[in-house]
């Protein structure tokens, strides 16, 4: 598959998404759409990388100078760069200030950028970036241009190494601030390699407009490549989305990310439910209405912009509204790594947050992250452990279903952390004699059909990463189970 769409999809562009992706005929769920590399990667702001391998550099190019090296890189691999900054550098040009570069290092970035137009085998690729959605006029002046004046652009502009650039004529502040601020409209983050985020420029991925419940996923090989494929089917005409959120976010927060981050109001179809499609990932609960035995939720009103129970009068102000969420982050910040303060902290914020609240998922996560470890670290884990595992991995995998009914990773991670605990409790069971071998091996059954699940989720995830490395896991363990069920459900337990 090459770096562009396919014939199933076309580019369109509107007044409101402007260039977006749109499907021509219908996706079949699973189906790869894209697989593209980045134009560019580089570290993120404060990170020095190395300008080869992405390590986290110690030293600079002996030839340029400029390059950031990590202490196994010898020397810059990319020539025409290394003799551009060399020529351009100390060599040619007595005025430029390297010490500056070097002191405000994230101007590497920049200039690794303005080098893709240098070089004549790249500058069509330079161009194509030029070409992506900057928003510069919204963020003049913003605090994040500010940032980028004093740590990228003036120190760049300081150091004179752009004089001896082709394109010097056409370097200045704006023409500065709007790479910067492509990099930050478009670029993804990947894992770089001692497992950090670094940022990948990937032109086509970028033109994907954002939906809180997107209908396509990406996945990142070692390679840097990015696949996008279809989550579920699209249909024919349908906006082809994926999200350039964190989805486990309630509305208000995903809406500011989106705001600050993107520059646009999302108005999909959770953003503009108050309820968000019935997952209430940002719903309170209804004092009043508890207080006569009822159960209802308090929900952010879109017109009014008001909080309102669903059933009675009562609502909550926004200050009110602020001020739960900020001590219930406080008190997470505390229980943090503790697993009895976490359990303790779940049931009080249950009285006041829904069950599916962002802040309650979140703890759920960290609760499920401890207990896992802790069966992974006992000898003999006991039942209550894996029980209160699978009802939180339960909970989660209930919600995602709302959120994100199609393929997700978290779905998959989720339902096979719910099906290896399954599979340990049902034997445990079966060992105290609470269960016939029938009974063990239809449970055993219903776990297969859990790996069976978390597979399909997993099974875009490339093979030399962390996910796809569980994914590998995951098969094994699915295999293993299904001749066990084939053999007679009680081996392993025998063992
Ligand atoms: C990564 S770019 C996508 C490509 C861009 N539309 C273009 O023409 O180059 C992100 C920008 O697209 C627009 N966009 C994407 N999704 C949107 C949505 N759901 N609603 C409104 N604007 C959206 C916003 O302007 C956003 O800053």
């Amino acid at each position: 598959m090459a770096d562009e769409f396919g014939k199933n999809c076309t580019i369109c562009e509107n007044e409101t998404l402007g260039r977006y992706v749109k499907a021509t005929e219908v996706i079949p769920a699973g189906e790869t759409i894209l697989l593209e590399s980045p134009i560019l990667i580089l570290a993120c702001k404060g990170d020095k990388r190395c300008c080869n391998c992405y390590r986290f550099a110690q030293q600079y190019c002996r030839k340029c100078s400029i390059a950031p090296l990590c202490l196994d890189c010898a020397e810059h691999n990319d020539e025409f760069d290394c003799n551009v900054l060399a020529a351009a550098g100390a060599v040619s040009l007595p005025d430029v200030r390297v010490d500056i570069l070097k002191k405000h290092f994230d101007t590497y970035g920049l200039l690794q950028c303005l080098l893709l137009h240098e070089n004549p085998q790249t500058r069509k690729t330079f161009g194509k970036m030029l070409q992506m959605e900057a928003h510069l006029e919204k963020r003049r002046n913003t605090k994040i241009w500010q940032e980028h004046d004093r740590d990228i652009v003036q120190p760049l502009l300081q150091s004179n190494i752009w004089r001896g650039f082709e394109m010097a004529p056409n370097i200045n502040g704006d023409f500065l601030q709007k790479i910067l601020a492509i990099w930050d409209v478009n670029s993804h983050e990947i894992r770089a390699p001692d497992a950090e985020i670094m940022r990948g420029l990937y032109p086509q991925v970028s033109l994907l407009a954002h939906n809180c419940c997107p209908n396509a996923n990406q996945a990142i090989d070692d390679q840097y490549r990015m696949k996008v494929y279809a989550n579920r089917e699209i249909g024919r005409g349908e906006v082809v989305t994926n999200s350039y959120t964190n989805l486990l976010l309630g509305t208000d927060e995903r809406r500011q990310i989106l705001r600050e981050g993107k520059y646009f109001h999302c108005t999909c179809a959770r953003c503009e439910d108050p309820t968000e499609l019935g997952s209430h990932m940002s719903s309170f609960i209804c004092s009043a209405c508890a207080g006569h035995k009822q159960e209802s939720y308090i929900v952010k009103d879109g017109d009014s912009q008001t909080w309102k129970c669903q059933k009675c009068e009562h609502t909550l102000r926004p200050e009110q509204v602020a001020k739960i969420l900020e001590k219930s982050k406080e008190e997470m910040f505390h229980a943090h790594g503790d697993y009895r303060r976490l359990e303790y902290l779940l049931a009080k914020l249950c009285t006041i947050l829904h069950k599916n609240h962002y802040l309650v998922v979140d703890l759920k996560q960290e609760m499920a992250n401890i207990l896992r470890n802790a069966i992974l670290n006992s000898r003999r884990p006991n039942r209550q452990l894996f029980e209160r595992k699978i009802r939180l991995c339960q909970d989660l995998v209930l919600l995602l279903q709302t959120i994100q009914p199609g393929m997700t990773r978290l779905k998959g991670i989720a339902l096979y952390e719910m099906a290896t605990s399954h599979v340990k409790l049902q034997r445990l069971k079966f060992e105290e004699n609470e269960m016939e071998e029938d009974d063990l091996k239809k449970r055993l059954k219903e776990c297969l059909a859990m790996y069976r699940e978390s597979i399909r989720m997993l099974s875009h995830e490339p093979p030399k990463t962390p996910e796809g490395q569980l994914l590998k896991n995951v098969a094994k363990e699915f295999d293993v189970l299904q001749k066990e069920v084939e053999n007679g459900a009680q081996s392993e337990g025998d063992k």
